[in-house]
């Protein structure tokens, strides 16, 4: 591998990490680190692993070998649970958003504020910090009452990166957070991405855009077929190498290309 020139220990170290589905190898021998304030792509055709790599990270699959380590001390992601405990968050291509409820009931969900020996549903307190943290990110919602249903598809994403953030000490993962978006939410949504480095926060995003990934990402990582062909950093890489090692097919020359 080459083009790993990110700075600073590793907030997640992956090592030597394999996952078998029975005889379907879906990833082979991965390791990579991910540094703070990075955005780093995991890119690859269908089927290549990049969802079976964030669910091992997220504690939704065991990896069958290798090791994970946060701030580099081994961890044993067993479960979700064990994954957002160490500061994980993962927004997925479904957001997981629930419809009918406020934004600030959604930012909060499962985690609600409570006041009181009664532990009454601290409304005016959740909806402050939605709204703070909405306003910080720049996520244009009409209101943190909104409910979920009214927003377009941008707004959910953007609720969805804004709860994930919040939430996150240590790493955000997103699964095509822009797939179901048209030109102008991509754009929102990339610059809500874009904002979230200045929290130093690193991310793993995956994404089937090229043009996104090299707008967006400090390093891009190529899976093909569950092996991992390279890490490149973004300046100092173009699209038609990352699309030989996506595809296989080696790069052609210059001159055969113009003609
Ligand atoms: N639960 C499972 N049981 C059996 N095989 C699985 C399972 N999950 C994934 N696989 C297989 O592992 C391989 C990698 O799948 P994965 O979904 O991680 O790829 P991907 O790169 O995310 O693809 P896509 O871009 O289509 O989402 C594929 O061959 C897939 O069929």
């Amino acid at each position: 591998m080459t083009g790993t020139t990110a700075q600073g220990p590793a907030v997640l170290s992956l090592q030597g990490i394999q996952k078998h589905f029975g005889g379907v190898v879906a990833i082979e021998n991965f390791s990579l680190d991910i540094r703070a304030g990075e955005v780093v792509a995991l890119v690859g055709d269908n089927g290549a692993g990049k969802s079976t790599l964030v669910k091992i990270i997220a504690g939704v699959e065991r990896p069958s070998a290798g090791r994970i380590a946060v701030d580099g001390v081994e961890v044993a992601m067993s479960d979700p649970s064990t994954s957002q405990a160490l500061g994980i968050q993962v927004v997925y291509q479904d957001l997981a958003l629930a419809d009918r409820q406020p934004v600030y009931m959604n930012m909060f969900l499962g985690r609600e504020l409570t006041r009181g020996p009664l532990r009454r549903l601290d409304r005016r307190r959740m909806m402050a910090e939605t709204e703070a943290l909405v306003k910080e990110l720049d996520v244009r919602i009409p209101s943190a009452r909104a409910a979920i249903r009214e927003l377009s598809g941008g707004q959910r994403q953007g609720v969805a990166i804004a709860r994930a953030t919040h939430w996150a000490s240590k790493l955000v993962l997103m699964d095509e957070p822009t797939a179901a978006l048209g030109v102008a939410e991509t754009a929102k949504v990339e610059q809500i991405i874009q904002g979230l480095k200045a929290r130093n926060l690193p991310i793993l995003i995956i994404s089937h855009s090229l043009d996104q990934v090299f707008r967006l990402a400090d390093r891009i990582c190529v899976l093909r077929r569950g092996r991992q062909i390279g890490v490149r950093d973004t300046g100092s890489t173009d699209k038609n190498e990352i699309v030989s090692m996506i595809t296989g097919l080696s790069e052609q020359a210059p001159a055969a290309r113009a003609s």
